[in-house]
């Protein structure tokens, strides 16, 4: 077994796969010694950057017409080019508007100096369709920064205020698809396709971001992914938060259990059902070009075939999931219309009016984006084709199903049902008709659907990456057979429909009819099988670990490897609700828990021996009732980690009355509710404690800290940072600064990581004028670390080596 092998084998694949991104290897002509060599040597293996360019891949999209003629050059000079940085500020964070104001001022002129930008292109500037200013973009690709000399304290900066979750740093397309949900902080939203949890990440900002300290929002978000690595790192990533209010689950999205939710712990009385729905499926990805260049060497127009009735059963699943009146996003990084618009279409003609395809382009003013497309053709071994009728018939066997065709009917059902205007010529433009006049423009199948409502982002357009939205409101429930279209009817006499079978009584066709599945209806691992039966794709979809194609099946591993799902679950300890009352009074006691935050009820443990507990987790009410319902029902949620770290055991030599010390996660919920074990510090003592760990209490410039914090009991307690001219005890708020410490014999010390200290450090004694932003981002420069996880896509693994503190929940 390899060095390390058995800790973050997964993480260090994604981190290769994500270096492999950028550089390809390329053995080259050997040279004389290598002649002579069995293997690769350094001297002989050569490394080049990516050609951006595939002949296949530009006459797929010039066909498709997804750009005009005349934009082509732009479109695909752009598509070469590095991508922009782009991050978020975390608006729940506590330090929100301290980098808000040093964006603003001191960084936006601190970065014109430094990247000297002769086009006079602002070299940082936040994104104008981004609510609140939050979101930012440089003028520089991730690879610049990681590269320039003069930006390095910059990404250190950027990669820091990451790991800390004061930032997010995440491709501003794909910040898009949680804006059109207008989620609300009551809401009840799952996100279906989560990992590594960029959009997950951004949902619990919006939640959070209109809740004070102390109070949780009444929703919660549902992080499900079907790959349990994937869910692990969107589990990291997520921790930067800091919720109570997330549940992560490992399902494949197309079969997410229902189960019955009733008032009071009643099963049976209603389903499982969401305000809003996130289905940021898995897609071939191109759209991430930009900053995954090796796509350019896969990319072939079988991925999106082979991938979309796969997107159209886990988009069905979000329908049925959704709640009347709610809202759905669907969304991919792809441009390809079989991917998107035909998806789209073909949701449509299955729900039969009981969704609507609603009309955005009011929303988000600044972001510039192009209609859906009404007409577009399928290609398949080298062919093209406008209708399903022309696909040999060795090719109907799954691989091209009707779907893929604007019109979804085959030529036989069109005709039969008298639907002949699906078959007319293209509305197109007439440069678009001379230049496609050997085409079988006759049969051209435009949608009669309203598919300009879809929304194409494309790279030209504002500097960007190219991403497709559609956004679904649910007027009705759906009808009962809904994931079958009419041309199901027909799969009698055509077996192989879709890729994705659906067995008779599946959740997948009765999946809004609570009654008839609710609690019995277990989606077995036996149904597993169902994900793709496609025997011959053109091309395996890509199987890529980039944040944006997390593509789970292809032909081949569907038949050979097991679903992660499949081999890690059996093992895991289920989630149970705390609740030993002598732990629980002890914790109440010892730091003298306000009875306004209710802890019975609410601490989960992965393990509920209590000698063994090592963790506790708190869990917000909304949580709790989702928790006890699935307990309720045999754990037919398959639950990977949830709630906030509240607790952990801690015994030291010197004793503490209690076992349990207050986790840096769970210590900004509970501060206002604490009433014992708790002093008051000034900026002095406080920057002294940062700075070296531990202070004597003799050492405390405040005699009255010093008095304060020897008659605390042994163990753990918790400094808060009192306002300058502030000797009072002051009221806990949002503002609030605090640490957990030790109290020991003669001293206190934090228990605050390395490198959260530093962060805290440097960010209060830049508000208290003590630093200069500028200074502090040369001295990151200086100081160059590596410890950092981005959450976005490839750099999302850069951190990962971090990961495995402790075990998720
Ligand atoms: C485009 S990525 C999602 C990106 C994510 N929404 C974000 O913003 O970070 C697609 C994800 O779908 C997951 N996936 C693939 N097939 C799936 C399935 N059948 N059910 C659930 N998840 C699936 C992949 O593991 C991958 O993580």
């Amino acid at each position: 077994m390899g060095r390390g092998q058995k800790r973050g084998r997964t993480q260090r694949r994604h981190f290769k796969q994500n270096r492999d991104n950028v550089w390809k290897h390329n053995p080259g002509k050997p040279s004389a010694a290598a002649d002579t060599a069995d293997a690769p040597t350094e001297e002989n293996v050569k490394w080049e950057p990516f050609a951006t360019q595939n002949p296949g891949f530009d006459e797929y999209y010039k066909e498709q017409r997804i750009v005009r003629e005349e934009e082509w050059d732009e479109f695909i000079a752009s598509l070469r080019s590095p991508l922009p940085a782009a991050f978020r500020i975390n608006a729940s964070g506590q330090f929100s508007e301290d980098i808000q104001s040093q964006l603003q001022n001191e960084f936006t002129k601190f970065l014109e100096a430094e990247a000297n930008n002769e086009n006079g292109e602002e070299a940082i500037r936040p994104l104008s369709w981004y609510p609140g200013n939050l979101a930012w973009q440089l003028n520089f690709s991730r690879m610049q920064l990681r590269k320039n000399q003069a930006l390095e304290g910059f990404h250190e900066f950027l990669k820091q205020e990451n790991e800390v979750g004061n930032i997010t740093r995440q491709e501003a397309v794909s910040m898009v698809p949680p804006l059109f949900l207008n989620v609300m902080p009551e809401h009840h939203i799952l996100d279906m396709c989560a990992a590594p949890g960029s959009k997950t990440f951004q949902l619990l900002e919006i939640i959070h971001g209109f809740t004070k300290t102390g109070q949780l929002p009444k929703g919660l978000v549902i992080a499900n992914d079907v790959d349990v690595q994937r869910c692990n790192l969107l589990i990291h990533q997520t921790k930067r938060m800091s919720t109570a209010n997330l549940i992560v689950t490992n399902h494949e999205a197309q079969h997410f259990p229902s189960i019955s939710m009733g008032k009071d712990g009643q099963v049976g009385r209603s389903s499982l059902l969401f305000d809003r729905v996130l289905c940021d499926v898995p897609c071939s990805g191109d759209g991430t070009l930009r900053k995954a260049p090796d796509i350019w060497r896969k990319w072939n127009a079988g991925m999106g075939n082979g991938l979309h009735c796969l997107q159209v059963v886990i988009a069905m699943r979000g329908l049925a999931l959704l709640k009347v009146g709610g809202r759905m996003v669907y969304s991919t990084c792809s441009m390809n219309p079989v991917e998107n618009e035909a998806v789209v279409a073909e949701i449509l003609r299955r729900c039969e009016g009981s969704v609507e395809l609603l009309d955005v382009s009011n929303e988000l003013p600044g972001l510039v984006r192009r209609p859906g497309l009404k007409t577009w053709k399928v290609r398949d071994k080298g062919s093209w084709f406008t209708t399903y009728k022309d696909i040999p018939v060795h090719r109907k066997n799954g691989a091209i199903v009707q779907s893929m065709f604007p019109s979804g009917l085959s030529w036989k059902e069109t005709l039969n049902e008298g639907a002949t205007n699906h078959l007319t010529e293209a509305p197109i433009s007439e440069e678009s008709k001379e230049s496609d006049a050997s085409s079988h423009l006759s049969e051209m199948e435009v949608s009669e659907l309203p598919l300009e409502r879809c929304m194409r982002i494309v790279p030209h357009d504002q500097n960007s990456g190219a991403f497709f939205i559609a956004v679904f409101q649910k007027i009705s429930p759906l009808p009962a057979n809904h994931s079958t279209n009419k041309q199901t009817k027909s799969k009698q006499r055509d077996k192989s429909h879709m890729n994705v079978k659906v067995k008779e009584g599946s959740e997948i066709q009765k999946a809004e009819d609570v009654r008839e599945i609710s609690i019995d209806s277990v989606v077995t691992e036996g149904n597993t099988e169902m994900i793709s039966e496609n025997k011959d794709l053109e091309a395996e979809p890509l199987l890529d670990d980039n944040e944006q194609n997390g593509v789970q099946k292809s032909k081949t591993d569907n038949k050979k490897k097991k679903l992660p799902m499949q081999g890690n679950w059996r093992g895991v300890d289920p989630v149970v609700f705390f609740t030993d009352e002598t732990i629980i009074n002890s914790i109440i006691s010892f730091y003298g828990v306000c009875e306004g935050f209710p802890l019975a009820g609410h601490l989960v443990v992965r393990n509920d021996e209590s000698t063994l507990v090592k963790r506790i987790y708190y869990v917000s009410r909304s949580v709790r009732d989702i928790l006890q319902l699935n307990l309720q029902v045999g754990q037919r949620l398959k639950i990977t980690s949830l709630g906030l770290k509240i607790f952990e055991r801690q015994t030291a030599k010197d004793g503490s009355p209690c076992y349990y010390r207050i986790s840096s996660e769970g210590l900004q919920l509970l501060l206002p509710y604490l009433t014992k074990q708790i002093v008051y510090a000034s900026f002095s003592d406080f920057e002294h404690l940062l700075k070296y760990r531990a202070v004597k209490f003799v050492d405390f410039v405040d005699s009255t800290l010093a008095e304060k914090a020897s008659a605390l009991l042994p163990g753990c307690c918790v400094v808060v940072l009192r306002q300058e001219n502030n000797n009072a005890d002051i009221t806990v708020d949002a503002s609030t600064i605090a640490i957990i410490c030790w109290k020991g014999k003669s001293n206190l010390s934090i228990m605050v990581s390395a490198s959260d200290a530093k962060e805290l450090l440097e960010r209060l004694e830049i508000r208290h004028g003590k630093k200069d932003i500028t200074a502090s981002v040369l001295e990151k420069s200086l100081l160059k670390g590596d410890s950092v996880a981005p959450l976005d896509d490839a750099e999302a693994v850069d951190g990962t080596e971090n990961m495995e503190e402790e075990p998720a929940i």
